[in-house]
């Protein structure tokens, strides 16, 4: 099946297409939702800090207005990504999480971090360019850990004080430079909970553009230790029967699937499919 959604360095010169605009107040959207057509918004007073083609959607290309800051524009309002997440077309969240990213970066680098000056966009690729040190910026992506910790009928979860109240998730965190996918994954268990895990099982990955992971997901069996949370990090962690579970983070998160496949197949149910 072709994806509805799919990524391209399209040429800003071009008319027509959608356009979704973004402001530090998240992303403009009506009773339509948040895709606009692109030569109605640009006749809007916008602060329009840069433009990038993204891509296209049902065959349509789309377009990012990046925006200096948030402007009124009659009929319309501003939403944060993480309610596009929970609720709507998960197709429109996959092309306003890209668009959130590529703003972000491309914001981010502006100037070349070697020498200060202004960078340039490159056409028909993804990447910023600084001329005098001949240095190319590509997109950030951050690499990231998430584990289901298991002892038979329990499941490891914590809660960090970040959570929406009552809610307990899996570990997770941040690749760090000279890590493999699973030192860090037995880093984070044991800097997070203290725990030793074996038998480290990938399960699969999910984009998670908040503000730029890539989130590698995996299960992992309870080894030895005792749980004694991170100051700070883990306000609670613990071991939770497969029949009596804490509220649980979005049904699209990574998370939740990994939580999901587990406690499917200890009871037997048909697994759930991992949102892409
Ligand atoms: N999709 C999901 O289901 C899901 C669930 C849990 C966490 N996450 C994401 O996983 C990521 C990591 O989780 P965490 O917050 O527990 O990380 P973590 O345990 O590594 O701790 C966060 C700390 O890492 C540092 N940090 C921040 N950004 C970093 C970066 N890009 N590279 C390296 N270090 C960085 C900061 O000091 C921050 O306080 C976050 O983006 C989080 O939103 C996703
Ligand atoms: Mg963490
Ligand atoms: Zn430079």
């Amino acid at each position: 099946m072709t994806p509805r959604w799919t990524t391209a360095v399209l040429d800003t010169d071009q008319p027509g297409g959608w356009a979704v605009a973004r402001s530090p107040e998240g992303f403009l959207f009506d009773d339509n939702g948040a895709l606009f057509p692109r030569e109605w918004l640009k006749r809007q007073d916008l602060a329009i800090l840069a433009e990038h083609g993204i891509g296209h959607l049902d065959g349509e290309p789309v377009y990012l207005l990046e925006l200096r800051a948030h402007s009124e524009v009659p009929g319309c309002n501003w939403k944060g990504l993480r309610a596009f997440m929970l609720e709507g077309d998960h197709t429109v969240f996959k092309v306003l999480g890209y668009a959130a990213q590529i703003g972000t970066w491309a914001r981010e680098h502006r100037f070349c971090g070697n020498c200060g000056q202004a960078m340039i966009q490159v056409p028909r690729e993804r990447a910023m360019y600084c001329q005098p040190c001949d240095l190319r910026s590509y997109p950030r992506i951050s690499p990231s850990m998430i584990v289901l910790v298991t002892r038979g009928d329990e499941v490891l979860l914590a809660r960090s004080p970040r959570f929406v109240a009552g809610v307990y998730s899996t570990l997770a965190g941040f690749a760090e430079p000279g890590e493999s996918a699973e030192d860090c994954l037995i880093r984070e268990v044991r800097e997070e909970v203290q725990i030793e895990v074996k038998n480290v099982q990938y399960l699969g990955s999910q984009c998670w553009p908040f503000p730029h992971s890539m989130m590698l997901g995996f299960h992992a069996e309870y080894a030895g230790g005792e749980i004694v949370c991170q100051e700070d990090e883990i306000e609670d962690a613990q071991w939770f029967n497969v029949h009596d579970l804490p509220p649980l983070p979005a049904s699209r998160s990574i998370a939740r699937y990994l939580i999901d496949v587990y406690v499917a197949r200890r009871l037997g149910h048909a697994e759930p499919v991992l949102p892409g």
